[in-house]
């Protein structure tokens, strides 16, 4: 489906109309919306619409600077009870990724469909696991969230990040209290700092999900091309969906959290119809059907030697390769749909941000804005552009078409 750009004042991407639609109407229109259960196809009429989820965006990271500073409010309390605090800030977390939940389930009405074995379901939530899972869309995070708050682990999931998301205002900030695990893809450089983080994880306090994309890099054809080059030379079968995966990462994930962690649950996402998913569409309401196929491994299946266990990787990837071609055959995942069904917390949690927020900070911009002096209207002006154009670079760090050169060539030929 074509999407109508509608273009107010200034262009959408860049500058953000000012916004018109009352404070107390966000919450009436956004329940009216998701009260239609299917989405509108998105035309210049749904421009109250737009301009709510442009309202939205700054209400959320407005609430989230609120809670990157009531984290921060929890550093004293991590010497003397860091159970404690970590406790707290899985709650705090749980704040921030669930708008985004909200976001892709209830104001664009996305449908995530789970395919998996009735038995495995029954122990998802109720154990740790690493998630290993394909990197192929810009919200593979949002729907991997999405899972997450269905199964009751959003607050406490973990994720081997590249280092440079540590700097995204709110979400960047929140990770480092619920001490996700960065890493630069420098191997000699990461070998220490993961390890130690990972161990940091053994005696976490809440149930936990560990995600992977081992591919360590979204797919792009550039990056698949150089990736199976690599692959051939390795004498590896090539990946028709996949990148390579960088196997260090994974093994010595499973080694420092064996015993912490009692299964790998390989988790394969598409979207329906060769949907290409973008923040900026679920922003603009825009709805999506995510299909995701998760078997449940239990780790002590998997090789503790690392030579035995990156071989286990590669052979878990052509595995996800084939799932990803039945699924292009056929529209579908091998096995039963189990499907777990939507959580009202992540709504109910945005809305009372909304109710608490959006007057107040609308009544403050308008009375900025009336206050008859040209310097502080000029002010507020520059500080909403400068706000507008942040919260347009966060969303550029999910957008592949600004992905990194990581991939971009082959490490051995450099080193060679
Ligand atoms: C469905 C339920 C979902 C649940 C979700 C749960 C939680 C959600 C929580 C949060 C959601 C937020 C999500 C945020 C997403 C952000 C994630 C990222 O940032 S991904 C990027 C960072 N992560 C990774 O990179 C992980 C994978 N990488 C690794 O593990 C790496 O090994 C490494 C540890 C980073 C080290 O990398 P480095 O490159 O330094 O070394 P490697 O050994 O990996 O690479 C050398 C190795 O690779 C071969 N090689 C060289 N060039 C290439 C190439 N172009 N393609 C493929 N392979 C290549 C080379 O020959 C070496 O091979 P070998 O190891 O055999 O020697
Ligand atoms: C109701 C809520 C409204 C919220 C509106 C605000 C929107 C701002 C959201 C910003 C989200 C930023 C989270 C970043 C997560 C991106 C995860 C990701 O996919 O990173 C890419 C890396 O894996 C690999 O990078 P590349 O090497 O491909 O390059």
């Amino acid at each position: 489906m074509h999407y109508m750009h509608f273009n107010p004042i200034f262009s959408r991407d860049n500058f953000h109309a000012l916004y018109l639609s009352a404070e107390w109407l966000c919450p009436i229109i956004f329940l009216a919306y998701i009260s239609q259960g299917i989405h509108a196809p998105y035309d210049e009429t749904d421009a109250l619409l737009l301009l709510t989820a442009q309202r939205k965006k700054k209400v959320e990271t407005g609430n989230g600077i609120i809670i990157n500073l009531l984290q921060l409010c929890t550093l004293p309390l991590w010497p003397i009870n860091k159970q404690l605090a970590r406790k707290i800030n899985c709650r705090l977390g749980y704040s921030i990724s669930s708008q985004l939940v909200a976001l892709l389930e209830w104001w664009s009405g996305t449908e995530c469909t789970l395919y998996t074995d009735p038995e495995s379901y029954k122990l998802y939530g109720k154990e740790n696991a690493i998630v290993v899972l394909n990197h192929n869309f810009e919200i593979d995070f949002m729907t991997g969230w999405t899972f997450c708050e269905r199964f009751g682990v959003l607050g406490s999931s973990k994720v081997l990040a590249k280092k440079e998301l540590s700097f995204v205002p709110v979400i960047g900030w929140m990770w480092y209290f619920l001490e996700i695990v960065f890493c630069k893809r420098k191997w000699e450089e990461d070998r220490k700092t993961v390890v130690q983080s990972l161990r940091n994880l053994q005696d976490y306090p809440e149930k936990f999900w560990f995600l992977l994309h081992c591919e360590g890099t979204r797919f792009t054809e550039k990056k698949h091309k150089i990736s199976m080059e690599v692959a051939e030379k390795k004498g590896l079968p090539k990946l028709k969906y996949h990148l390579l995966p960088r196997t260090k990462g994974f093994c010595v994930t499973v080694q420092n959290l064996r015993g912490t962690v009692t299964a790998v649950y390989d988790s394969t996402l598409n979207f329906r119809n060769n949907e290409m998913p973008t923040l900026l569409g679920v922003l603009n309401g825009k709805k999506y059907h995510a299909d995701l196929y998760v078997r449940r491994i239990p780790l002590d299946t998997i090789p503790e030697d690392e030579s035995e266990c990156a071989a286990w990787l590669h052979k878990l990837y052509q595995e996800k390769d084939e799932f990803q071609e039945h699924y292009r055959q056929t529209g579908r995942f091998p096995g039963p749909i189990t499907n777990p069904p939507r959580q009202l917390w992540a709504l109910l949690n945005w809305l009372f941000w909304v109710c608490l927020l959006v007057y107040p900070l609308c009544m403050l911009l308008l009375q900025l804005l009336l206050s008859g002096s040209t310097f502080t209207v000029v002010c507020t002006f520059v500080f909403c552009l400068a706000v507008s154009v942040g919260i347009r670079w966060m969303i550029g760090q999910t957008e592949i078409d600004k992905s990194s050169n990581y991939g971009n060539k082959d490490m051995q030929m450099n080193n060679n």
